[in-house]
This record gives C-alpha cells, sequence and structure tokens, in this order.
C-alpha cells in the first residue's frame, strides 16, 4: 500500500490538498501503516491538516503497532522530548526496547550510545563534571571533555542532510540572504530529530549550565569550512521577550586549525578539543546584556570545525510556539 502514500504525496505536491487528504483517509481507513505514518507526518508539521501533536502520537502508535519502522523511531523521539504529551524518559526507553526486539539496527545503536552514559532514572546524569572558571568574573568557563567522540559523532551525524548555509531575512526586501556574521553552514536540531541520545545530551548540557531543559534552544550544529568564521557578534537578542541569558558551545571535532572561539574583552583565546564544552553568560544578574562576553568563532584555516551551540532562554518555552510564546 506505499503506492497510497506516495501517489497522496505527489497529490499534495502537485497542490490538490483535498485529493491528497482523501485518498491518505482511505489508506488510513485499510489500517495502512504508511498512510497512518503520513497522516501522523502532516499532522506533526501542519501541512494539509492542522497541526495537532497528541493526535499525531495517536497516529505514530498505531503505525508502529503496525510495524512501520521510521514510526517506531519517531514515536521514541517524542515520547523523550515531550512532543504531543508530557516527556516520559521511561516510556520512550521502553519504546526503544520494542525496536530492538524488532531487530531495529538504529534503535540498537542509540541503546548503545545511552548505555555507556551515566543516567539516572529520569535521564538526567547521575553525576557531571563541575565548569572550571575561565575568567576571574565566573562569566566564561569550560568543561572538558564533556562529550564523548561517539556522542560528538553522533550529534554531527544527526544533521549530515540538513546543513544548509545560514541566511536571515534582509529588512528591507524581507528576501533571505547569507548571514552577515556567521559564514558557516548549520542546521537546527528540532523536536523531530532530538532523539533520545540527544535528547540526553541536551538534559547534560542544561544541568552541567544549571539552566531548565526548557529553556534550551533546539541544539544547532555549525559547520566551518577554511575560511569561515563566526564574527565578533554578542548571543543576546534585540528585542525579545525572553533573553538568550547564556550560550554552551560544545566543540564536535578539534582535526582542524583556526576556529578558535575569542572573547576579546577578557583577551581570552580558547582552542577547540573534542568534547570540549564552554559555557557563557550573556546577561548579568538584571538581566542587561552583558558586552564583555562577546566572541567570536576565528576562520578556519584548515580541516572543518564542528560545534554544537545551545542558546539559552531566560524561561521555559513552548518549542513549537517560539522563545517568545512565554
Ligand atoms: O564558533 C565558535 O567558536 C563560536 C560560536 C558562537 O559564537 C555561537 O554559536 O554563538
Ligand atoms: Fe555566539
Amino acid at each position: 500500500m506505499q503506492n497510497v502514500s506516495d501517489a497522496a504525496q505527489r497529490l499534495l505536491d502537485g497542490g490538490r490538498i483535498a485529493d491528497a487528504v482523501a485518498l491518505n483517509a482511505r489508506g488510513v481507513g485499510a489500517g495502512d501503516a504508511a498512510a497512518l505514518f503520513q497522516r501522523a507526518m502532516w499532522t506533526i508539521i501542519g501541512q494539509a491538516l492542522a497541526r495537532d501533536l497528541p493526535a499525531a502520537r495517536r497516529l505514530l502508535r498505531d503505525a508502529a503497532t503496525r510495524g512501520h519502522a521510521e514510526a517506531r523511531l519517531l514515536e521514541i523521539t517524542l515520547a523523550a522530548n515531550g512532543t504531543g504529551a508530557t516527556a516520559d524518559w521511561t516510556g520512550a526507553l521502553a519504546l526503544l526496547d520494542d525496536a530492538i526486539a524488532a531487530n531495529d539496527t538504529h534503535a540498537r545503536a542509540l541503546q548503545q550510545l545511552l548505555g555507556a552514559m551515566a543516567l539516572a532514572p529520569d535521564g538526567t546524569p547521575a553525576r557531571h563534571p563541575s565548569p572550571e572558571p575561565l575568567t576571574d568574573d565566573g562569566v566564561v568557563s569550560r568543561v572538558p571533555g564533556l562529550l564523548t567522540a561517539a556522542e560528538c559523532a553522533h550529534v554531527a551525524g544527526s544533521v549530515h542532510d540538513l546543513l544548509a548555509p545560514a541566511l536571515v531575512a534582509d529588512p528591507r526586501t524581507g528576501r533571505m540572504v547569507p548571514h552577515p556574521i556567521r559564514t558557516s553552514d548549520h542546521a537546527v536540531i528540532g523536536p523531530l530529530r532530538e532523539d533520545v541520545v540527544i535528547r540526553a545530551l541536551n538534559t547534560r548540557l542544561a544541568a552541567v549550565s544549571n539552566t531548565p531543559i526548557g529553556a534550551g534552544e533546539a541544539l544547532t550544529v555549525l559547520r566551518y569550512r577554511p575560511g569561515q568564521q563566526f564574527r565578533l557578534h554578542s548571543d543576546v537578542l534585540p528585542g525579545t521577550r525572553n533573553q538568550r541569558v547564556a550560550t554552551v558551545l560544545v566543540y564536535l571535532n578539534d582535526d582542524f586549525t583556526g576556529g578558535e572561539t575569542v572573547f576579546p574583552d577578557y583577551d581570552l583565546t580558547i582552542r577547540p578539543r573534542l568534547g570540549d564544552a564552554v559555557i557563557f553568560r550573556n546577561t548579568d544578574a538584571a538581566g542587561r546584556p552583558l558586552a564583555k562576553a562577546r566572541h567570536a568563532g576565528q576562520p578556519v584555516v584548515s580541516g572543518t570545525k564542528w560545534l554544537a551551540t545551545r542558546w539559552i532562554r531566560a524561561r521555559a518555552y513552548d518549542p513549537w510556539r517560539g522563545p517568545e510564546s512565554v
């Protein structure tokens, strides 16, 4: 019945939304797993159908029960990160076991990575190293070896198909133009990509930075090729109701030259080392921007630099409605 969902997708791509929905509904009515998964995706993205995350979870459950491998994996991801229902780490691990029992090799790889972490039953790290201050005032600190090489590879690998040049809207034309400050490629690991491993890592980044898991923006991966850089900037945003109070950077590799992170106001140059995290505050205790936290990613000279960034807001927010939704 794969052809039903394929045909429905073609109708949708051709703009025939009602026909697409009707054809998909025929497949769903016949209990077709691919059609159920397709309806789940439309219901998550809000394409063809209105977004309804709890309904999407029910559709994924149904598709997974009928042996749809992608539905099974996505269900695990959403259970862990709380999309369409309250985050349920124990439930996600039980679903992961089900997938492994069904011989899903990807699920097994995820479990292997989790098995190497020391996690409490709720998915938080059982222990984690303390940040070492890099500045006297405690604004910038480092956590050596926060992620293992395998974890770094998983983060970078999870976005291989998503990396694209960073673009921003030109305020005059509204057109998307290359980012003037950041010349790297980037990819955002949103809730659909935040699998159990990434979720556990985000939970670790929240723990070491002593910030709530729900206040972090989606983990963003940056890839710098030779000559690419992140020019001097501050991570605070103008006119926001939910400021970026802190940032956690994680170096995902170190087999390149150049690409140091520099804080000129502190005369501080940080040489990236695989798995090291750098944590810094962007605002003072009163929530005002901290000018001295300005920083840059120096141009890469040779090789490719991979970095993950977690910009952390003042307050938790709904990832589907955005950081301004609080
Ligand atoms: O690439 C770097 O070292 C800096 C990255 C950065 O400034 C950021 O992600 O906000
Ligand atoms: Fe930055």
